[in-house]
């Protein structure tokens, strides 16, 4: 079959013209006001919005982005070995008005972000919730094999926001855990050397995640490494890194190990994107439903499965 009449797990067919080659979905979730939908925007517009209103029950944004696989170089439609992708990001509203119904959105999920905000130590402790409430309720596209922390079968990000007001938390809690990330990456042996891992303590010096935008020197590369992983893990699991022989400590519903999870720096990148729209739809995808043991499966994670 010629590679653009491929069809493989929901792959869009190509066609001249630059239609994209695949998709991938990222739910943003977290309390109401810690900062997603700024968040979104930043990523979407390189620049930050000023007054972002409160999200109607879910907003999706796409992202436009190039990716390169071996498995392309002789047959994409550049014939750099590259072809885009979208990335839709997923803006969940955090208000509790939307709890009972918000499940909908949560379908055929690639990957999570979960945002909280480092003024309001509640937002970071309810990560948990959202949690369990995805792994429960959600349905998962190429989903790990033996769950993921609390259960979440796929690739997370944490991202701590308004470091602005709270830089004081700040300090007191998230340089051990950048070390912890770093130190996961590092031992993947995923990048010849620290220096390429812009695993930096949140933004330079206090600024927010707005500041860094308005002043546009944040960094962006990690969320892009995330993008990248989800996309290898859906259309080219073929190219996974080899799987790691050590695994995450086993403390899968622990506050810590999110915290291991924490990557926040950023850096612009070209604004490619575009689309920001309301989203009111509902799909039936058929839900994920393995069975697990929860706690051994879930403490026996491989980092390489939820690292970049
Ligand atoms: N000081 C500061 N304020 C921020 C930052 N990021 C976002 N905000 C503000 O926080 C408020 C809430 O931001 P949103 O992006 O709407 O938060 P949200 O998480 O999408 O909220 P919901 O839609 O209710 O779920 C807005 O007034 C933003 O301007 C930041 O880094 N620093």
């Amino acid at each position: 079959m010629p590679w653009w009449g491929r069809e493989r797990d929901g792959i869009e067919q190509i066609q001249s013209g630059g239609a994209p080659f695949g998709q991938i979905r990222i739910l943003v979730v977290g309390d109401s006001g810690v900062g997603k939908t700024s968040l979104v925007h930043l990523i979407l517009k390189g620049c930050s919005i000023a007054h972002p209103r409160p999200t109607v029950g879910c907003a999706v944004g796409v992202k436009h982005i190039s990716y390169g696989s071996a498995s392309m170089s002789s047959n994409n439609l550049k014939g750099d070995g590259e072809n885009d992708f979208f990335v839709e990001l997923w803006d969940i509203s955090g208000h509790d008005r939307y709890k009972d119904f918000r499940h909908l959105f949560y379908t055929q999920i690639n990957g999570v972000i979960f945002v909280h905000d480092l003024s309001q130590r509640r937002t970071k402790a309810s990560l948990q919730n959202w949690v369990a409430e995805i792994a429960s309720t959600g349905t998962f596209s190429v989903p790990l094999g033996s769950g993921g922390p609390g259960g979440l079968p796929v690739p997370y990000l944490i991202i701590a926001n308004k470091t602005d007001v709270s830089s004081n938390q700040r300090h007191a809690s998230s340089g051990n855990l950048v070390d912890v990330a770093r130190m996961w990456v590092e031992k993947q042996g995923l990048l010849p050397s620290s220096e390429e891992l812009p695993l930096i303590d949140s933004f330079p010096g206090s600024s927010s995640l707005l500041a860094a935008a308005k002043e546009a020197r944040y960094d962006k590369e990690a969320v892009m490494k995330f993008f990248k992983q989800l996309i290898r893990r859906r259309y080219f699991p073929d190219e996974q890194p080899a799987p790691s022989p050590w695994h995450v400590p086993p403390v899968p519903n622990s506050e810590e190990h999110l915290d291991s999870q924490f990557f926040s720096s950023f850096r612009v990148d070209k604004p490619v994107l575009h689309s920001q729209r309301t989203y009111a739809h509902s799909y039936s995808f058929q839900r994920f439903s393995e069975t697990r043991s929860s706690e051994s499966d879930s403490s026996k994670l491989e980092i390489a499965e939820i690292n970049y």
